[in-house]
C-alpha cells in the first residue's frame, strides 16, 4: 500500500480484539487484513497490531486493529491497550463452551479498562470457528450479546464467513455516534489549525476543536 494513502484519512478509529487463547482473534485480524489463514498459528505474544484502510459512505478510515494475547499471564499488560478504543471486539470459539463461559469475565475486564468516559465504546461479541462442530448455539450467542446491549456476528477465519462483517459492523456504528468521532480526525490537521490561529498557539492549554 502507498504510504501516502495511509497518511490521508477523515477518522482514525482503534479497535480491539480480546477474549480466551486460541479463540482466533489473530487468525480474524489476518484473515481481514490480508485474507490469508494458517491452520498452525502461533499464540500471540502480548500485544500486536496491524493498520487497515477502508472506505465508508465515502469517508477515509484508517483502522488500527490492536491483537491481545489471551493468554492469562499477558493480561496486566493488555489491559492498557484499552485507552483510546472505540471498538472492542469480544471472541469466544464456538466449538469450545469454556470460551463462552469465560465472557462474564472478559466483559468486566472491558468495562474497568475501556476508556468509555460517559461515552459508549462500540462492543461486539463474536462466536469464531463456525465451520467446526458447535457445542454453543447461535441462539446463546444471540441472547448474551443482546443482555449486555452488544451487536452480534457469527464467523470463521477459516472459511472467511462474517469476517468482513465483523469489522464493517464495528466501523458503521462508530461512524454512528458523533461522540466516539471527536477526536478521530487526522492530527496533522489539527495542528495546522492550531498553527494558524494565534489566539490558540499563545495558549497551549487552549485545545480548539
Ligand atoms: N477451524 C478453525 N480454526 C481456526 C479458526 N480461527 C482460528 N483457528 C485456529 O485456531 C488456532 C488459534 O487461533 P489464533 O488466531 O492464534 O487464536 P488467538 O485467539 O489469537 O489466540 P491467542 O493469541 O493465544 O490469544 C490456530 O491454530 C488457528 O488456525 C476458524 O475460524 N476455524
Amino acid at each position: 500500500m502507498d504510504p501516502m494513502e495511509v497518511d490521508s484519512y477523515d477518522h482514525l478509529f482503534k479497535l480491539l480484539l480480546v477474549g480466551d487463547a486460541g479463540v482466533g482473534k489473530s487468525s480474524m485480524l489476518l484473515r481481514f487484513t490480508e485474507d490469508t489463514f494458517d491452520d498452525h498459528l502461533q499464540s500471540t505474544i502480548g500485544v500486536d497490531f496491524k493498520v487497515k484502510m477502508i472506505t465508508v459512505d465515502g469517508k477515509r478510515i484508517k483502522m488500527t486493529i490492536w491483537d491481545t494475547a489471551g493468554q492469562e499471564r499477558f493480561r496486566t499488560l493488555t489491559s492498557s491497550y484499552y485507552r483510546g478504543a472505540q471498538g472492542i471486539v469480544l471472541v469466544y470459539d464456538v466449538a469450545r463452551r469454556e470460551t463462552f463461559e469465560n465472557l462474564d469475565t472478559w466483559l468486566q475486564e472491558v468495562e474497568v479498562y475501556s476508556p468509555a468516559n460517559g461515552r459508549d465504546v462500540v462492543k461486539l461479541l463474536v462466536g469464531n470457528k463456525i465451520d467446526k462442530e458447535r457445542v454453543v448455539a447461535r441462539k446463546e450467542g444471540e441472547a448474551w450479546a443482546r443482555s449486555k446491549g452488544m451487536l452480534f456476528v457469527e464467523s470463521s477465519a477459516k472459511t472467511k464467513i462474517g469476517i468482513q462483517q465483523v469489522f464493517n459492523e464495528v466501523v458503521q456504528k462508530i461512524l454512528d455516534n458523533p461522540a466516539l468521532l471527536t477526536n478521530t480526525a487526522p492530527r496533522t490537521r489539527a495542528k495546522r489549525v492550531e498553527l494558524s490561529a494565534d489566539k490558540y498557539a499563545a495558549n497551549p492549554n487552549s485545545g480548539c476543536c
